[in-house]
């Protein structure tokens, strides 16, 4: 799908996102450059590159790592999967890199168009990794319009000028600044004419894009209002509150697994009620697990939650299943996970004692998987309906309501 090919705004014929990773990550500290310093096991940069790949009208997306850490990125796109990557060589500054990157879509005597050459090129540092759909969507459509664009955010301190004598000469209205971001987005043939045409001194001191698309290409670049999540990962603090975020945005996904296809949705919304007076879950966000992708969900660490529903009668097969594979898996479990049985009874088709048993035995099983951070629980969800309870709002129905849920933990 191209972006804006919906109903908003016009239609891009394609567009690639260039990362550069290329950094050393010097005011971190540490051995590992930042971008590869693993948040819940994971690199940081894999966090970045999902973000994009989830983009589905971004066609190419462009990692630029130092020469030495080329085979450690291919590495991270192997084992987690990553579609849509290409991976190029940086240089000695970010601009370098960048430059690189770009090049990969130009006709060369080396790469005579190894890539498709995009209309716009997103260019997003690798070391921010919450970047939604939107503000791309949004600096893309800007930058075709406008040749150029850019996220921006507050200025949080005031800027001020020192003297020669290391006292204050000026300070500049905070009001009237703002501080650039990422994502950037260029028409592709803008920016790569400015880094074609810009000088040493640019790409050895400079650190603004739009900046290059100004002085050499004359675009003035539209500046688009930034979300406060687009922050970049440069000091310490800031991995800490990087962890922070993704713990708490992993303890929100939940997958659903069922073979009851039309309850979902209806099944989703009791969840999400339920779920939230249970588990104090803020925003669920459901997504249907098909298959073994459950354990591709755990493995590239985009969910620990899972809800097994179904209407048969022994609940604890599905689960048991999904324990098992955990268990053959050896996937390091980094944070708990959670099963929850959700267990559908109609009046009509079983008598409440069965199910009790039912629910005694999946408290034993429970008990006995807690020892490996898996946590079960069962959810019994007694449907009032008499007729099928999974007939869509369309037919006057209303989601069941549960008549009485026993979340039965560990
Ligand atoms: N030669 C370089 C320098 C930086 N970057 C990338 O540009 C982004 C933003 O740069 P910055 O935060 O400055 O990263 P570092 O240069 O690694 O950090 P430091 O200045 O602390 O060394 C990072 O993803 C970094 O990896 C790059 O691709 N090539
Ligand atoms: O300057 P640094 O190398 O730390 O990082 C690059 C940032 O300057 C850059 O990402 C934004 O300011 C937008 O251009």
């Amino acid at each position: 799908m191209e972006p804006g090919g919906c109903e908003a705004g016009p239609a891009v014929k394609a567009v690639a996102a260039v990362l550069p990773a290329g950094g050393s990550g010097e005011r971190l500290g540490g051995a590992t450059p930042k971008q590869f310093c693993t948040v819940q096991g994971r690199p940081l940069v894999s966090y970045t590159v999902r973000a994009m790949e989830r983009v589905s009208w971004i066609s190419d997306i462009i990692v630029v790592v130092s020469p030495e850490n080329i085979e450690t990125m291919k590495s991270i796109i192997e084992k987690y999967g990553h579609k849509k990557v290409t991976v190029a060589e940086g240089g000695i500054t970010r601009h370098r890199s960048i430059f690189n990157g770009l090049k990969l879509f130009s006709e060369n005597e080396f790469s005579n168009h190894l890539l498709q050459k995009p209309e716009v090129v997103i260019i997003h540092d690798a070391v921010r990794p919450f970047v939604e759909e939107d503000i791309l969507l949004k600096v893309v459509m800007a930058a075709k319009e406008h040749g150029a664009a850019g996220a921006i955010r507050p200025l949080v301190s005031t800027v001020i000028a020192s003297a020669a004598d290391g006292c204050l000469d000026h300070s500049l209205e905070r009001a009237k600044y703002r501080a650039s971001e990422m994502p950037q987005a260029f028409l592709f043939d803008i920016i790569y004419q400015a880094y074609q045409q810009c000088t040493d001194y640019d790409l050895d001191y400079g650190t603004e894009c739009l900046h290059l698309a100004l002085k050499y290409c004359k675009t003035n670049a539209k500046l688009v209002e930034g979300t406060a999540d687009l922050w970049k990962v440069t000091y310490k603090r800031d991995l800490y509150a990087a962890e922070s975020i993704i713990k708490d945005s992993l303890s929100q996904q939940i997958c659903i697994i069922t073979d009851v296809k039309e309850a979902v949705v209806q099944v989703g919304f009791l969840l999400h009620e339920c779920l939230r007076s249970q588990i104090k879950v803020e925003a669920v966000s459901v997504s249907l697990s098909k298959g073994n992708s459950h354990l591709q969900n755990i493995f590239s660490g985009q969910c620990y939650n899972f809800v097994c529903i179904n209407d048969k009668k022994y609940a604890t097969e599905e689960i048991q299943q999904l324990v098992n594979m955990l268990e053959e898996s050896n996937i390091p479990l980094l944070h708990p996970v959670v099963l929850i049985s959700a267990h559908l009874n109609s009046l009509e088709n079983t008598s409440f004692s069965i199910d009790l048993e039912e629910l005694t035995r999946m408290k034993k099983f429970a008990r006995e998987v807690k020892r490996k951070n898996i946590l079960v629980y069962g959810l019994l969800v007694q449907c009032k309906e008499k007729r099928s309870p999974w007939r869509g709002q369309e037919q006057g129905n209303t989601a069941p309501r549960l008549a009485n849920n026993r979340g039965i933990g560990t």
